[in-house]
């Protein structure tokens, strides 16, 4: 049975002042995945977390959390949020902070004692429960920060920037906790670092100035491979016969330098080649070089990597913006 949509974004839209911050923004969650939003800073992550935890109102589009506008207070209630730098009182030990979170989130009186106690064994808060907040280090600060979103053990978890400025064993040690907790959950965590957020989420979306460029940048990154050829011949020609091929998308000299022209000149170069995704293109490839007299010194396909899908498609929409 496919998974059912647990956050619906649809034609978000936040301006500050006259300031787009979001700008049409639109995707869905399905539950139980592990989704990253990765964007530079300033692209607008918080501000599509604030809205999607009912903390910011929109300037138009909606939002739907398990089929509820977040404009009710009964969507609020699914998610469990946890801010950059959430704040923290630093002079309530550990359990009170959490006894007073878990009232403000209306948690049951009776159920609150056991909501601390299990947050607290999730996140292995219970030699420091009687530390005050303020005496922590950041990794335990956020470990707190994390415990309190679970109080009233929600379905739905935001994290935004969750191991920014932590040091080595902290970020290991949160990246684990956050993966830990997904199981039944859904997840949904924004950060700027590329590398973190490959490690966290299983599906990655790419947010540029308030655009969101793409809801599956590894689908994307399979999507169009692209191959590096090393081929000896006169440059247009070589050109002409890989273009020539069915699945090219784009061929181009990959290393011309400025005194070089991509003019007729016989000697090596190499070619970078984009093609659609379909078997024995690379074979294709080869016999029309071959087969046009060339020599190929070398053929590879490059592997797809999150790395240049975000440079792609940053450099594309730099262009489209431009144009
Ligand atoms: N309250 C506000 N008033 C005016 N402009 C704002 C406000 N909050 C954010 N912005 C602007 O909106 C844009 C998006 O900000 P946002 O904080 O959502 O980005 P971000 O991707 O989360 O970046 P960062 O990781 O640096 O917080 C930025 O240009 C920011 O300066």
């Amino acid at each position: 049975m496919p998974r059912p949509d647990v956050i619906v974004v649809e034609r978000l839209v936040k301006h500050y002042g006259a300031r787009a911050a979001v700008r049409d923004v639109s995707f869905t969650v399905k539950e139980g995945e592990i989704v990253g939003l990765l964007g530079p800073n300033g692209s607008g992550k918080s501000t599509i977390l604030r809205i999607l935890t009912g903390y910011l109102r929109s300037s138009s589009g909606s939002v739907r959390i398990g089929g509820v506008d977040v404009t009710d207070h009964a969507a609020r209630n699914n998610v469990g949020y946890v801010p950059e730098d959430a704040p923290l009182y630093d002079w309530m030990r550990v359990r009170e902070f959490l006894r007073f979170m878990a009232e403000v989130k209306n948690v049951p009186g009776r159920a609150v004692d056991a909501a601390i106690a299990s947050a607290c064994a999730q996140l292995d808060l219970g030699h420091v429960a009687g530390v005050p907040v303020g005496k922590l280090s950041r990794g335990y600060r956020q470990r707190v920060a994390i415990a309190q979103a679970l109080l009233n053990n929600p379905p739905i978890l935001i994290f935004d920037e969750p191991t920014n400025a932590l040091d080595a064993y902290q970020v290991i040690a949160i990246r684990q906790l956050i993966r830990s907790l997904a199981g039944q959950r859904t997840v949904l965590v924004a950060s700027h670092v590329l590398t973190e957020i490959e490690k966290i989420a299983s599906r990655i979306m790419i947010l540029r100035d308030g655009d969101l460029l793409t809801a599956d940048a590894t689908n994307e990154a399979n999507r169009a491979p692209r191959f590096r050829l090393r081929i000896v011949g006169p440059r247009q020609a070589v050109l002409a016969s890989l273009r020539n091929v069915t699945g090219v998308v784009a061929a181009d000299v990959q290393t011309v330098s400025p005194t070089e022209s991509v003019a007729d000149s016989v000697d090596t170069a190499a070619y970078l080649v984009e093609t659609v995704s379909r078997p024995r293109i690379a074979e294709d490839m080869a016999q029309s070089i071959i087969g046009n007299g060339f020599a190929l010194a070398e053929l590879v396909e490059e592997k797809p990597d999150l790395e240049r899908v975000f440079l792609d498609l940053t450099q594309r929409a730099t262009e489209t913006r431009a144009a």
